[in-house]
């Protein structure tokens, strides 16, 4: 079922097309990663979904109806990158004082703010103050605040920065609970080996356009490009005649690019030919991070932050 619709959205900065024509929908539960580059237009786009800004033209769909802010930001769980926290607050106090402004009553919010200190293992700090939480920490609380009124979607801004890998991995875990039990994810960032391990599909924006959408597999597969991995158990053979390009050879390691013609069959007759002891044989899919280098290289992109 189709939770959020973009239908043609522009935004223009006075003559700077910062979203020009972008469209894609995404599903309840899905998680879903908006990419590109420095200056894209992801937030633009952000901010527009979560209703602070309007589009200069074009529509968002909202679960079927159009987007009314006033009512739909209760439904919407936003965490932007840039946060803003009450430094003398306790931090107990400001994660219900958040929850009390999505509508939550006291006794509620108080109920939630608790279970979730609880989930995120951050009880003991119920009565420290916000200026004393680490970065890491403070990201923890800023989780909460945006996903404790269970919002129909979510969107999270580089979630995971400032989070070392036991906190990120709790992080992580909650996601894919609340993907499971409905919401809909939206997650913006650079660090692409997060895209691929967590979402189900992407879109590439690029100059404010939308330059690439689809599962990260299909994604993958839709670049794949003939390189292929081999293992075998000796090292001693002779490829000086190999009917391939060979990329990297190390030791019992073999990275090599077949042309479009050739079947995979035929390396592995050549290989059994020179008596080679095969180990495993798998093809290489380009990583997002290749394929998105590989779009948006060239295209005056103001600056490339892929990691
Ligand atoms: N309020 C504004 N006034 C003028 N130009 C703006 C404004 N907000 C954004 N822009 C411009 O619109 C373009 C898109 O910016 P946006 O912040 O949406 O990019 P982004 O993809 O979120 O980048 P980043 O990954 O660096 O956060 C940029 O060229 C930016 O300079």
């Amino acid at each position: 079922m189709e939770l959020l619709k973009l239908q043609h959205l522009k935004k223009y900065f006075s003559n700077h097309k910062a979203v020009d024509d972008v469209s894609f929908s995404i599903n309840q539960g899905e998680i879903f990663g908006l990419l590109g580059p420095n200056g894209a237009g992801k937030t633009t786009l952000i901010r527009m979904i979560t209703g602070i800004t309007y589009p200069d033209e074009g529509e968002i769909f909202l679960d079927g109806r159009k987007l009314n802010p006033s009512k739909d930001t209760a439904r919407i769980g936003y965490m932007p990158e840039e946060r803003g926290l009450y430094k003398k607050m306790k931090v107990g106090e400001h994660a219900v004082f958040l929850a009390r402004l999505k509508g939550l009553s006291k006794a509620d919010a108080t109920k939630k703010v608790q279970e979730w200190f609880s989930k995120l293992h951050m009880e003991s700090w119920w009565n420290k103050k916000v200026q004393d939480l680490s970065k890491g920490m403070s990201q923890k609380l800023q989780f909460i605040s945006t996903v404790l009124h269970n919002p129909s979607l979510i969107i999270l801004d580089e979630p995971f920065s400032g989070l070392d890998p036991l906190n990120a991995n709790l992080i992580k875990d909650e996601i894919y609970n609340l993907a499971k039990n409905g919401s809909t994810v939206i997650f913006s960032t650079h660090r692409m080996e997060q895209v691929e391990e967590i979402c189900d599909k992407i879109v590439l924006i690029n100059l404010g356009k939308k330059i690439l959408d689809g599962t990260v597999k299909g994604v993958k597969q839709q670049y794949r490009d003939n390189h292929f991995f081999i293992k075998i158990r000796n090292q001693n053979i002779d490829f000086s005649d190999a009917p391939f390009e060979i990329i990297k050879h190390n030791n019992s390691e073999i990275i090599i690019r077949l042309n479009e013609s050739m079947p995979g069959n035929n390396v592995l007759r050549y290989l059994l030919e020179k008596e080679a002891e095969i180990e495993s044989f798998s093809e290489l899919l380009p990583s997002l991070n290749d394929i998105f280098i590989k779009l948006v290289n060239g295209t005056n992109a103001v600056s490339r932050t892929f990691e």
